[in-house]
């Protein structure tokens, strides 16, 4: 079985990764998808970060009778942080030998990619599907012919957006899933303190 592996720090998931994630199951060859919930990227400060626990039960509440091929995997919760992407793929390998791992990749992640661990053997020996974020994703900037393009539609929904919406105490709309939402109002995440009349 091919999986295709979207990667996160899901801080918190939202409709975007969502969306994308139907759209690359109805439109390519994987017969699954598994949102990897990271504790902590290499990359990015832990700052903000909400605790793992709290980032893996909304996914699970997301995709939660979605749809049967997303999946939610808490491998790296059990690893050394900070969560390496070489090191899960190989684990993943171990436990999974029968399936093939690709890895889902929005374009800004393109810039990004040369700073990862063991980077050159990663995009020699792993398919990695790329959709536009935001900005144009070119195929001249692909490091090897592992990549390939996902014409997925841009969607302008990112974490960082929907937590400061709510630390302003505005409504976040439709951009995290109903059950979600509930689930940030009852642990008062991300500096929740309900939302203010002013808005309603
Ligand atoms: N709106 C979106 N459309 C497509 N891909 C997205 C979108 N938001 C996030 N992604 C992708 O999902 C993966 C995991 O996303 P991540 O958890 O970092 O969300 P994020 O919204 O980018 O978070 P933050 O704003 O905190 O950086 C990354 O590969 C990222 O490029
Ligand atoms: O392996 C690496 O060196 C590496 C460097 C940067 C990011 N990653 C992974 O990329 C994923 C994207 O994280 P984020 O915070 O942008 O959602 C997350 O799983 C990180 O652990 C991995």
């Amino acid at each position: 079985m091919k999986v295709g592996l979207f990667f996160g720090s899901f801080n918190p998931i939202h409709t975007g990764h969502l969306v994308i994630a139907e759209y690359i199951l109805e439109f390519s060859d994987l017969s699954e998808i598994w949102f990897v919930v990271s504790p902590q990227n290499p990359l990015k400060s832990p700052e903000d970060l909400e605790k793992d626990e709290h980032r893996l039960n909304m996914a699970r509440l997301a995709v939660h009778e979605n749809n049967k091929r997303l999946k939610v995997c808490d491998i790296e919760m059990s690893m050394p942080r900070p969560s390496y992407t070489i090191d899960t793929l190989k684990k993943l390998g171990e436990l999974y030998p029968g399936n093939e791992f690709a890895l889902i990749i929005g374009s800004d992640t393109l810039q990004t990619l040369p700073q990862w661990k063991s980077y050159k053997e990663l995009v020699s020996n792993y398919d990695f599907l790329v959709y536009p974020r935001e900005c144009n994703a070119y195929k001249q900037d692909f490091p090897t012919e592992r990549f390939s393009l996902v014409d997925a539609p841009i969607i302008g929904i990112s974490s960082t957006h929907i937590r400061s919406i709510i630390a302003k105490g505005k409504d976040v709309l439709g951009y995290v899933p109903d059950d979600v939402w509930d689930y940030i109002e009852r642990h008062g995440l991300y500096g929740y303190k309900g939302i203010k009349i002013s808005n309603l």
